[in-house]
């Protein structure tokens, strides 16, 4: 049993544990969470009644979950002068699977990201991010039911480590030094008035990461992998995220991939022709495609294209990018949720794509959809299938009604806008 400082667990419950590689899930198990700041009660509130009545509604009262309150953020800040407890961190740990609200992190100083804190320092590497269209959402987009995308976005470094060197400081000047006279490096343009930030990308952090893709995809029947990259420009951190992912692909799955290298070794050797009837043959046999495609065309092919894209596989920030411009596409950041998950020790955090929203928070107003949603892959991630599905439908209705929060209400004509509470009492009321 850990050992809590300031925290009591509940005095019910079990925990969730993991047996030769999978979950073991208690029919009462004792499930962390953090509320968030900005929305992140407000949010928290409507998402729990709504967890709580889809598993009782599944189950009929043999299952539910004990939820464990953890802090992190500004209440943990203004309860325990912390902003991220150690308790937190033991409380995810020795209970696997959890589930937290937004924090905020301040721009240009301050803490660094506890989102990121809490990533790195639970070794969640991959960020897991289901894109799809529910049925009657406004969006931007003509045929926004063509995007059916999973993001795996690597989740522990790139430039979002948050290795960096303010301007001006003695560890900025060297660092600069270093770079100018050991390494010949010429081309900082200014020098003087440079802040400094580093970009770690590791075979390892990649192989992993790609592994989850491509495992997913197999598992769950999807067509392709891409590999989303700006290989062009950075060569051996985003180029060598591509080649190492093609080079894992090819020597991990072997005959039930067709890799874009193999393609290009092919069209070498013999031929495009060759080439496109070798792929041909691969897709008929139904075998995982694993291609990639540069950043910057990735964003306008999923406007232009979306079809083409399934499983993505990518580093850090261009998975934060990603997240919110294809959150757009399927009708906003209001019902984009997310996982970080560690799929070798199954350690699991389930939040949303989206912040905190400030300026609406205490007005019970913004979309719990991305909270619910989140809650709906952890559902899914113990096993308890039957109240994840409950959900789904639930939301599928509730929508297809026309009963929606602001974000939806303002892009839709004869909807029903309703607060975030009353959104959660809609959708329980829809469990069928
Ligand atoms: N994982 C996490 O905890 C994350 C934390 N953050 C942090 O959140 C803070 C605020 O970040 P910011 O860049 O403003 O991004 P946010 O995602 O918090 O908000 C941006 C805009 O998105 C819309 N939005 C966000 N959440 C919802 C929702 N639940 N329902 C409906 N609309 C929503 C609102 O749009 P509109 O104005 O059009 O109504 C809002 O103004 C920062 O401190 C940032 O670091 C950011 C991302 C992730
Ligand atoms: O940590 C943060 O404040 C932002 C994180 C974020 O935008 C994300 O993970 O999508
Ligand atoms: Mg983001």
């Amino acid at each position: 049993m850990a050992k809590f400082e300031k925290l009591t667990p509940p005095g019910e419950g079990e925990r969730i544990v993991v047996r030769e590689g999978s979950l073991s899930v208690p029919d009462r198990p004792i499930i962390p969470f953090i509320e968030g700041d900005g929305t992140g009660p407000d949010i928290w509130r409507a998402s729990q009644r709504v967890f709580d009545a889809a598993v009782d509604k599944a189950y009929g009262g043999k299952r539910k979950i004990v939820w464990f309150e953890v802090y992190a953020g500004e209440k943990a800040y203004h309860t325990f002068g912390e902003w991220l407890p150690p308790d937190t961190l033991t409380a995810f740990r020795e209970y696997i699977v959890g589930i937290k609200g937004p924090l905020t992190t301040p721009v240009g100083g301050g803490i660094r990201s506890l989102n990121v804190a809490l990533r790195q320092e639970l070794d969640l590497y991959v960020c897991q991010r289901p894109v799809r269209y529910f049925d009657g959402v406004p969006s931007p987009v003509k045929r926004p039911e063509l995007v059916d995308m999973v993001i795996f976005r690597e989740n522990s470094e790139d430039i979002y480590a948050g290795i960096e060197w303010e301007e001006g400081t003695p560890e900025v000047r060297t660092v600069i030094e270093f770079l100018q006279n050991q390494m010949g490096v010429k081309k900082i343009r200014f020098p003087e008035t440079s802040g400094i930030g580093i970009k770690p990308v590791s075979r390892q952090g990649t192989e992993r990461l790609v592994r989850a893709a491509i495992d997913y995809a197999l598992k769950n029947g999807r067509r392709s992998v891409t590999l989303v990259h700006k290989g062009n420009i950075m060569k051996f951190t985003e180029g060598a995220f591509k080649n190492w992912g093609y080079e894992l692909a090819e020597r991990e799955y072997g005959d039930r991939v067709f890799t874009w290298a193999q393609y290009d070794r092919i069209k070498a050797q013999s031929g495009v022709e060759e080439a496109s009837r070798v792929q041909a043959e691969a897709e008929a046999a139904g075998k995982l495609v694993v291609k990639d495609v540069i950043a910057d065309a990735f964003l306008q092919q999923i406007l232009t294209r979306p079809a083409e894209y399934d499983v993505i596989a990518t580093l850090n920030l261009n998975g934060d990018y990603i997240s919110d411009a294809l959150a757009a596409q399927v009708g906003g950041i209001g019902i984009a949720p997310g996982a970080n998950i560690n799929y070798e020790t199954g350690h699991a955090v389930f939040e949303a794509t989206h912040g905190t929203a400030p300026k609406y928070a205490g007005l019970d107003k913004v979309n719990p959809g991305s909270v619910i949603l989140s809650g709906v892959m952890m559902l899914e991630y113990m096993g308890w299938k039957e109240a994840a599905a409950l959900i789904v439908k639930a939301m599928e209705k509730t929508i297809r009604e026309r009963v929606v929060t602001y974000d939806f209400a303002r892009l839709m004509t004869g909807a029903k806008e309703v607060k975030t509470s009353e959104f959660a009492t809609a959708l329980i009321g829809n469990m069928e």
